[in-house]
This record gives structure tokens, sequence and C-alpha cells, in this order.
């Protein structure tokens, strides 16, 4: 970065407890070519008080972690609520994702839960998907709250060591992302980070702020292929 892009940089606050959130919208931005944001992280801040993510939509909880985060430091924010709906269980576990087995940000707890929940489910009938809301708040009070989603259906066990929460138990559709379309032969968590930043609900949530993100630095858009 030169020091006039450093002069202009922007700072954003990513209002999250969880680091891999931060690196995906880095890459984000990263490959998008937009130089003028400095992401901050929750630990570069001062602690404030935190609104518990009890909202019944993952769009509440996002807008209401980003609000937090604006009017706690005064910098922009953006925060996602995320999580794993799954047909056979009626779209939970939904907004309670992070805590499902009762201890917040258990993966490994979480996903053998809803393993054994899907035991006696049958192929063809394990869909689910991954959704995510984003949210932006900018110091001038606009806000901007968006939603990607990825669809797939459960594995019968835990494969592969990459990506975090739910993913070694998540197979994603290939293609068309239609609830129909055809099951990748392997898990999100057999992904690289590229691969899944490319199809990801979170994903497909921020690359719908990126235009935003840009014009707020005043940085000229440029729609990308993908
Ligand atoms: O609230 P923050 O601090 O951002 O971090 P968190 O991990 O608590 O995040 P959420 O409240 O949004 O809960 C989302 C949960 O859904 C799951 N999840 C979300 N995105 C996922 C992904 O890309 N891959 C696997 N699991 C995911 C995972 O279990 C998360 O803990
Ligand atoms: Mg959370």
């Amino acid at each position: 970065m030169t020091s006039n892009a450093r002069e202009h940089s922007r700072t954003l606050l990513v209002a999250s407890r969880n680091a891999k959130k931060l690196s995906e919208l880095q890459r984000m931005l990263d490959a998008a070519g937009i130089v003028g944001v400095t992401l901050v992280s929750l630990a570069d801040v001062a602690e404030y008080p935190e609104t518990p993510e009890t909202g019944e939509t993952f769009e509440q909880n996002a807008l209401v972690k980003a609000r937090d985060g604006v009017a706690a430091t005064g910098y922009a924010c953006v925060a996602d609520d995320s999580g794993l709906e799954v047909a056979a269980l009626h779209g939970m576990p939904g907004v309670l994702s992070a805590r499902w087995s009762g201890t917040h940000g258990a993966d490994d707890a979480n996903t053998a839960l809803v393993l054994a929940q899907l035991q006696d489910v049958p192929e063809g009938r394990r869909e689910a998907a991954f959704v995510s809301a984003c949210a932006l708040v900018l110091p001038d009070g606009s806000e901007h709250v968006v939603r990607g989603t990825w669809r797939g259906a459960l594995a019968r066990s835990a494969r592969g060591s990459g990506g975090f929460g739910y993913d070694p138990i998540f197979i994603p559709v290939i293609g068309d992302n239609s609830p129909y379309g055809e099951l990748a032969p392997y898990t999100a968590a057999e992904m690289s980070p590229e691969e899944k930043d490319a199809v990801s609900h979170r994903g497909r949530a921020l690359r719908q702020l990126l235009p935003i993100i840009a014009q707020w630095v005043g940085q000229e858009w440029v729609e990308q292929d993908n």
C-alpha cells in the first residue's frame, strides 16, 4: 500500500469473535481489489457490551451486532450472523447453530448432535443449507443488510479439516445452487478457502456488500465475473 492509499484508508470493524469470518472478508476485499479499507477486529478495539444474539432471524442478529459496533467505536462496522438450516429438523439449528449442543462455539459437539439427530434420516431427505446475513452500518447511520445461501446435504460422518463449524458434515451442491443440484464428492471442510469463498453463503452475502464498501472508500467499482 502506498502512503497515499494508507492516508485515505478507512477503518472497518468486523464485529465477530470468529477469526475465520474476518479472514474471509479480507480475502474477499483483496480479490475485488479494494485497497482503501483497514479491517479491525473486536480484539483491536476497547471492549464494549454486546447485545445477546437472541433475535429470531439472522438479519436481526447481524444488524444488532453491527449497530453495537458503530455505537461503541464510531467506526463503520460489518457483522455476520449465520447458521445451518436442516430440512429434516424443520430449519433448525438455524439462529441457534453456534450453541446447538448447549455450549457456544463447541463445533465438534454441535456437529455430533446434528449427525445423531439425523441418524435415521435416509439419503435424499438430508437437505441442508448454510445461511448468512451480513449487515453493514456506516458512521452516517446508513444500513445495508444482505443474505447469502449455500445449499447442500448432510454427510453421515465428519470429513475434512478445513473451515470451521459444520463444514465437516456439509456436502455442497455443485453447479446452480438449487435444492435439486448434484452433490459434491467432498465436504465443505475439504475445500480450499478460495473455493469456499466463491460459493459459500457468506461469500455470496459479502459480495453484495463489496460495491457499497468500494463506494464508501471512494474507489471505482468494477463488476466481478464470479
Ligand atoms: O457471532 P460471531 O462472533 O460472529 O461468531 P459465531 O461463531 O458465534 O457466529 P454466529 O453467531 O453467526 O453463529 C454461526 C454458527 O453457524 C455455524 N456456521 C456459520 N458459518 C459457517 C460456515 O461457513 N461453515 C461452518 N459452520 C458455519 C457455526 O457453527 C457458527 O458457530
Ligand atoms: Mg455468535
